[in-house]
């Protein structure tokens, strides 16, 4: 099992080139948000603007665009078609596929609910795009039944489930999840073709040849609502930026991890919120020279 440390990141990430532009860090994409979670679209699509997304588009239902979009100056949106419960309806696809074509990287699920249009739209998004997919939340429950779904996608795929998730996912128990985290990431990669961010207090990523990363930053501040919509939000970035799946991920829980922890030299873990994480990114990575 390999260490995640800030050596390791130095050897995946870049500094800007002065003469750089936005098309050269990608188009991102956040597919999230339903009535009653308006928060979890915001916070993954804040946190990919803090970890240097080009072009970062939140694709939600329309009153979910109208209540953030103030507050999310530096995206753009695409508001889609919602039922009457608040949630996307199936029919958006007409307009959320040939907009995902012209994308570099897709996050989907944070805060999606889980409905027979959710299902739909998973389905569809997993069979019928190009660019590079990382599942979340809702759209992990989406698949629960069926994650065999995912050998699918185009391209290699993330996948981030809590223990939760991961339990629904493999249908099984949560104390078995818990049981052998690392070892249960790694078969569900290998077997579905898929990077496996297994969350925790001690989160582990494996990649579908095999290779396990185990990171040892982060504490109990980032056990709230929200940590792992921002976690999302991070690895769409770099997925957006040309990282590969598993680099993306190793990377983003790293620095993730590293924001939490230098924020609780300042301020008690009961207090710390999902928005000063967002907040603190930028000066992790002032600290890796990035
Ligand atoms: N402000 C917002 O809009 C927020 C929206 N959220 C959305 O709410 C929806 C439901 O997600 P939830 O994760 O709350 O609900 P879930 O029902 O999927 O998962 C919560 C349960 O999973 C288990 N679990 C999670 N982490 C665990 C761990 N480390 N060890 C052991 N057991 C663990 C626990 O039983 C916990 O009660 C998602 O769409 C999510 O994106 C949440 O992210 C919270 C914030
Ligand atoms: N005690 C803890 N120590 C370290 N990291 C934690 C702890 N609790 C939660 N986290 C991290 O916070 C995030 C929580 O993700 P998740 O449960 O999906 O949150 P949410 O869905 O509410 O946004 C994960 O990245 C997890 O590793």
């Amino acid at each position: 099992m390999i260490e995640v440390t800030s050596d390791l990141l130095c050897t995946k990430l870049k500094k800007r080139a002065p003469d750089t532009h936005k098309g050269d860090f990608g188009r991102l994409t956040i597919v999230a948000g339903s009535r009653g979670m308006v928060g979890a679209p915001m916070m993954a699509t804040l946190a990919a603007m803090r970890t240097g997304s080009g072009l970062t588009t939140l694709a939600a239902p329309a009153s979910v665009v109208s209540c953030v979009a103030v507050g999310l100056m530096e995206a753009m949106t695409l508001p889609l078609c919602e039922t009457e419960q608040g949630g996307l309806d199936a029919s958006c696809m007409e307009t959320l596929l040939p907009h995902l074509q012209k994308q570099t990287a897709c996050v989907v699920g944070c805060g999606l609910g889980v409905t027979n249009d959710t299902k739909q739209i998973i389905k569809n998004i997993i069979e019928n795009t190009k660019c590079k997919l990382l599942l979340d939340a809702d759209a992990l429950n989406a698949i629960a039944g069926t994650p065999e779904l995912l050998q699918s996608c185009a391209q290699t795929p993330v996948v981030t489930p809590h223990p939760g998730e991961m339990a629904r996912l493999c249908g099984i128990e949560i104390s078995a999840v818990l049981s052998n985290p690392a070892k249960l990431a790694r078969t569900f990669a290998q077997t579905y073709g898929c990077v496996t961010v297994l969350k925790g207090h001690r989160t582990v990523i494996a990649a579908p040849d095999g290779t396990l990363f185990h990171n040892t930053t982060g504490n109990a501040g980032l056990a709230k609502g929200g940590s792992g919509d921002i976690l999302s939000g991070m690895i769409g970035a770099f997925l957006a930026q040309g990282l590969s799946a598993v680099d993306a991920a190793v990377c983003a829980v790293w620095i993730h991890g590293a924001a939490a922890d230098r924020l609780s030299e300042h301020m008690a873990l009961t207090g710390m919120l999902a928005r000063d994480v967002i907040d603190e990114l930028p000066a992790v990575m002032k600290a890796l020279d990035l």
